[in-house]
């Protein structure tokens, strides 16, 4: 793996693999004036869910408010004086500004900044960078290269704004922020499309591996002497939300189990496809778990014929890349163990005359359909 010089100076205490580092925060997904759903969100969470399904240990660093509402794996940071991040996404399908195809983001709360003191005195192989509404600072980033063998980066963590009167997040271009000298230290920026844009990929590809992902396209992956494109899985999308975030969980999940890039992006499309299926925070299922996570034993497996370096990231397609695609794709087909209701969907929004079930399609997440919410949509803390 890509190795920083200030990491190969740390003494090597106890390794945890994988250090997740962003807010957890509460989803709204809302379609016509209308909340449709609620879910836990924010990129860490969709991470984790991944790369724990995947049986991969990891720490997470997370600040929440005391009115955090959903059961977690890692406990979370508790700021009595903060309120935990709040996001509302539009749907509405006349909604097309700033750049985003699908949804309109709005950060209704923000939670605290993680600081380079709230995470872990000890060194991890991978660290992950991926804030959602501004928490990840300059600062912290660095820590994070100082005590990680390789540093992730959602670009999303870098670039957004957030209006200062309805909180719309808007981006801006990756060299106009204090992150842009850190790039030669990282060692995976993963932007989506529509992010993309906001950086010149041809000049920071120079500096670290950037992935782009592309939708039902599946991704592309750049570094400074190629680029390849990794197919993608199909999916019957039912919500965009957190697609990019088990992407990368998938990828990484690939990569500290030492897949090469190319393979390890494969397994970062099929979370990904999987994720878009299921509203909110999605519930993988057990079988196709064991079964994807015994495909890449075998891939291993068929690494030992092959000379591999242990430290650097490995791009090209090993041999036997397809056979992989395919079989993970097979995976995808076992059904699963229990069948779920169909429930709500940007996609598929209900009739007012439908009375659809409130399907029990994750624990972490409830659904409400043509509502009985009570509380009052914010458009803003404090201001109805
Ligand atoms: N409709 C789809 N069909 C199959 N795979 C998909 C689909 N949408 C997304 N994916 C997978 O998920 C990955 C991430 O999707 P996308 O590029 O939309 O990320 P994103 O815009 O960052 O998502 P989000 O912001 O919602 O987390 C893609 O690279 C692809 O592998
Ligand atoms: O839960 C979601 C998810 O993490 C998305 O990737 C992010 O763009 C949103 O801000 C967040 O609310």
């Amino acid at each position: 793996m890509v190795t920083t010089a200030a990491a190969a100076h740390k003494p090597q205490q106890q390794q945890t693999r994988v250090l997740i580092v962003g807010n957890y925060c509460h989803d709204v997904l809302i379609q016509d004036d209308t909340v449709k759903a609620e879910s836990l969100g924010g990129a860490a969470s969709f991470i984790s869910n991944v790369v724990n399904g995947m049986s991969i240990p990891c720490n997470l660093v997370s600040k929440v408010g005391e009115d955090f509402k959903y059961p977690v794996d890692y406990t979370p940071i508790v700021i009595p004086t903060s309120k935990t991040t709040v996001f509302h996404a539009y749907f509405d399908l006349g909604i097309h500004g700033n750049g985003h195809q699908d949804r309109v983001l709005k950060r209704v709360c923000a939670c605290d900044p993680i600081r380079p003191s709230d995470l872990p005195d000890v060194r991890s192989n991978f660290g992950m960078a991926v804030g959602v509404g501004g928490e990840i600072l300059p600062e912290t980033l660095e820590r994070m290269i100082e005590i990680c063998n390789s540093v992730f980066v959602d670009i999303q963590a870098l670039i957004r704004v957030f209006d200062s009167v309805d909180g719309t997040v808007k981006l801006v271009k990756l060299e106009e922020t204090g992150f842009y000298s850190m790039l030669p230290r990282i060692g995976v920026l993963k932007a989506s499309s529509e992010e993309a844009v906001f950086m010149d990929v041809e000049e920071v590809r120079k500096w670290c591996c950037v992935v782009v992902t592309t939708g039902k396209d599946g991704c592309k992956v750049y570094w400074k002497d190629g680029e390849l494109r990794i197919s993608p899985f199909s999916a019957n999308q039912e919500d965009p939300t957190g697609a990019g975030d088990s992407f990368l969980g998938g990828f990484v999940a690939g990569l500290v189990q030492g897949l090469a890039v190319p393979d390890a992006a494969l397994l970062g499309n099929l979370f990904g496809s999987l994720t878009v299926e299921q509203i909110g925070l999605p519930k993988f299922d057990s079988r196709l778990l064991q079964r994807v996570k015994d495909e890449v034993q075998t891939r291993k497996m068929q690494y030992l014929h092959c000379e591999r370096s242990d430290n650097e990231l490995e791009f090209l397609k090993p041999a036997g890349h397809e056979q992989f695609q395919a079989s993970l794709g097979s995976a995808k087909l076992i059904p699963p163990c229990s069948s779920q209701a169909r429930p709500w969907t940007p996609s598929n929004s209900p009739k007012e005359t439908e009375k659809t079930p409130i399907p029990h399609y994750t624990v972490q997440a409830k659904l409400l359909v043509n509502s009985v919410y009570e509380e009052p949509i914010q458009t803003v803390e404090g201001k109805p």
